[in-house]
């Protein structure tokens, strides 16, 4: 299993160390286009091998693409990240044009690949994607909801004062401060629902936490978060590597589900070896589908900026 990841900055070598710790690949290639950037990185991840006990080869590479070749699975983390006070919309100029390019510098080494879009803004870079290459929409998966049920679940835990292991939860639609949609009345701690114990003002400051997580992190950080994006990727990759038919929400392009057509945004999907094996669609409550539809509109008006 040959994974490259596109970007060896924060988040790119974030994902790379995860995927090389949890010890499923048999390579890594980073690849970055600032001249020796990936393959430094590339070193001194090779030299936590040994500490961290794993086998899996990790190698960098200033934008030679032919380094890439034949790979499984491609993560694109190149691109600028937000600055404090952004939103990850504003990046479109700049990320867009990066996406692109990569995305058919991946292809042209590596026909067969399943590609994990991480750039933002990333629904938006998911639905370029498609526009652009071709491939068949199982093939292109968009990470954010992962993520953000991650911090979801940080939340609760936190609102309820229980350890996150106890906790479920799952957010979708676009992964943008407004356009989340965490899904409090499906969350549950050891099966009840959390409904049962928090009050709906408590719910609906988890909410709203959740949803500027990252631009949370980003006021504190001065850039935008690497370690729980890095962590959500990896578990994307090893789902599909290990053909684990695991359900998280991504970005995947929508053809009539959820009453939504023509955009790529988070819904819950199985992952295995194919990548996205399938579309699952839960019942929504009114609420719910309202926020859903709120959230496409955003998206939409961001892939309006696209020049297709
Ligand atoms: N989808 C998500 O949940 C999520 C989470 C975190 C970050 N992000 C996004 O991921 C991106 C990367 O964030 P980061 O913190 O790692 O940024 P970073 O600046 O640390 O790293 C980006 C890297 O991309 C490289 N790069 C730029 N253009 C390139 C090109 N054409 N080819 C190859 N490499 C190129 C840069 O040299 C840099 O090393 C940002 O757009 C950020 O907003 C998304
Ligand atoms: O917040 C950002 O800009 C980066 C990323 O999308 C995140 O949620 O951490």
């Amino acid at each position: 299993m040959k994974v490259t990841v596109v970007g060896a900055g924060a988040v790119g070598a974030s994902c790379a160390e995860y995927i090389a710790i949890k010890d499923f690949a048999s390579e890594v290639v980073i690849l970055d286009i600032k001249e020796g950037f990936a393959e430094g990185k590339a070193m001194d991840l090779m030299q936590t091998a040994s500490l961290n006990s794993f086998d899996t080869k990790i190698t960098g590479s200033t934008n030679d693409y032919s380094k890439t070749a034949d790979s499984d699975i491609c993560v694109i983390t190149s691109g600028i990240p937000r600055k404090p006070g952004m939103t990850r919309e504003e990046l479109i100029g700049i990320n867009a044009g990066i996406v692109k390019t990569v995305s058919a510098s991946l292809i042209a080494h590596s026909p067969n690949t399943i590609i994990i879009v991480v750039s933002n803004p990333m629904d938006t870079m998911t639905y370029l994607v498609h526009k652009t290459t071709g491939l068949p929409k199982n093939r292109i998966i968009g990470m954010g909801g992962a993520l953000d049920s991650a911090r979801f679940k940080y939340r609760l835990a936190e609102a309820l004062n229980a350890p996150i292991s106890d906790v479920d939860g799952m957010v979708i639609g676009g992964h943008s401060d407004k356009g989340m949609v965490p899904l409090t009345a499906h969350a549950t701690r050891n099966s009840i629902k959390v409904t049962e114990f928090l009050s709906k003002e408590r719910l609906e400051q988890v909410t709203e936490d959740t949803k500027v997580g990252g631009a949370t992190l980003t006021k504190l950080l001065g850039t935008s978060a690497w370690y729980a994006p890095g962590a959500a990727v990896s578990g994307l990759v090893q789902a599909i590597a290990c053909d684990q038919k695991k359900m998280f929400p991504c970005s995947t392009l929508l053809e009539g589900e959820y009453g939504l057509n023509d955009l790529c945004i988070g819904v819950p999907v199985i992952l295995g070896k194919n990548g996205i094996e399938s579309i699952v669609e839960i019942k929504l409550s009114d609420a719910e589908k309202a926020h859903m539809q709120e959230s496409a509109k955003g998206v939409k008006a961001t892939n309006g900026l696209l020049e297709l």
